[in-house]
């Protein structure tokens, strides 16, 4: 019997270890188990993980470096952001907005929220922004919610004499935006801080993270996202705990009840998401966009519907399909679509 070749053996092992993955529980994604997979293929003789393979070997890891931040010290019409940090990587397309009210655990008020919308704006506009990151400053709240210093009968009042409830437009804006955008948390994310942490894409949570709502406890509630996210988030039963009892929640809890993506020791939260970012940006950025559109889609409704349908419409404008269409009318032709197949 002729010798293996190196390139057989190789692929003999893999095979192996393949199989052997496919002899675990399935719950062998899980780090302990992996570990027993690990130990299963080695105890026949061959290395292997679920990093063991060609998709790994091609993909590889993302960079581990920080960025390097640029401020954006104001919006599109030169006015200073007060009440927010905008940055964006140098040569790298992530942009961070960070909430800056540290001394009331970055509880927001009006003008926090306008200004998140400027920035979110810019963000999404910014062709050289593939991915957001939401944060606070410091390591003690993500966000606390409305500031009820500012507390009117219609709403928060800050320089204005009536008040405003804007954030609910803010997390139609982080909801609709078509780039993933990532919640970073450390420390408190109650009340209306953990409905912008819920509606954002991707939470990062750090150990020391607490999440919660307050409004029943403070005389408010939050009945739209607020609410029907939660619940698709953790079920309707764990909802309404949320809500009917205004409990918190530690880091390790939320990520068990399906809140959050991950929880990492506070030292590493940013370099964490920053992986996140990169893994992220490494995969098509159509593909990303559809994909978010389509994830909220069926709950968003019409809404839903309208992000999906754009689109796929704006897909279509690049075919040379599309093109005939325009092509035809500007140059005032029939426009001829006969070659285009109609495929099954
Ligand atoms: C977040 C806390 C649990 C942190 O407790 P801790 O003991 O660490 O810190 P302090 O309590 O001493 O806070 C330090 C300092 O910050 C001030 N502060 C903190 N949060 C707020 C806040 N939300 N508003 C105003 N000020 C705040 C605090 O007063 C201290 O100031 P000093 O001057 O005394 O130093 C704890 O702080 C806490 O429980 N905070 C309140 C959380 C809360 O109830 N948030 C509001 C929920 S309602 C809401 O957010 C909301 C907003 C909306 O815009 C809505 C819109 C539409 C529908 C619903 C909405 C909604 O529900």
């Amino acid at each position: 019997m002729s010798r293996m070749s190196e390139k057989d053996l190789n692929t003999l092992r893999r095979r192996v270890a393949s199989v052997a993955n496919h002899l675990l529980p399935a719950s062998s994604s899980s780090s302990s188990s992996s570990s027993s997979a690990q130990h299963v293929v080695s105890s026949i003789g061959c290395s292997s993980s679920i990093n063991d393979n060609n998709y790994h070997r091609v993909h590889g890891q993302v960079p581990t470096h920080e960025p390097l931040w640029r401020l954006i010290p104001s919006d599109e019409n030169g006015k200073d952001f007060t009440d927010i940090i905008y940055q964006k990587a140098v040569a790298e397309p992530i942009a961070k907005i960070t909430i800056n009210r540290p001394d009331r655990r970055n509880a927001f008020r009006p003008h926090t929220i306008k200004e998140l919308i400027r920035a979110f704006n810019d963000a999404r506009d910014d062709g050289s922004v593939g991915v957001i990151i939401l944060t606070g400053k410091g390591t003690k709240a993500f966000c606390s919610g409305g500031d009820q210093a500012l507390r009117s009968k219609d709403g928060y009042a800050d320089f204005e004499s009536f008040g405003r409830l804007n954030v609910l437009d803010l997390q139609v804006q982080i909801r609709r935006l078509p780039k993933p955008v990532i919640a970073m948390v450390a420390g408190y994310a109650v009340g209306g801080g953990h409905i912008l942490h819920m509606v954002c894409d991707l939470t990062i949570a750090a150990e020391n993270a607490i999440f919660g709502q307050t409004g029943p406890k403070v005389g408010s509630f939050d009945a739209g996202y607020g609410s029907s996210i939660m619940s698709r988030l953790v079920g309707p039963k764990k909802a309404r705990e949320m809500w009917f009892l205004t409990r918190f929640y530690t880091a390790s809890e939320a990520e068990k009840m399906g809140l959050v993506n991950t929880v990492v020791p506070l030292d590493k939260l940013e370099p964490e998401t920053i992986k996140w970012c990169r893994e992220i940006l490494r995969n098509s950025p159509t593909a990303i966009r559809v994909l978010k559109s389509a994830l909220n889609a069926v709950d968003d409704g019409h809404a839903g519907l309208q992000g999906l349908g754009g689109d796929a419409t704006l897909l279509f404008y690049g075919t040379e399909e599309g093109s005939e269409g325009k092509n035809a009318y500007n140059e005032r032709r029939r426009p001829d679509f006969s070659k285009f197949p109609r495929l099954p």
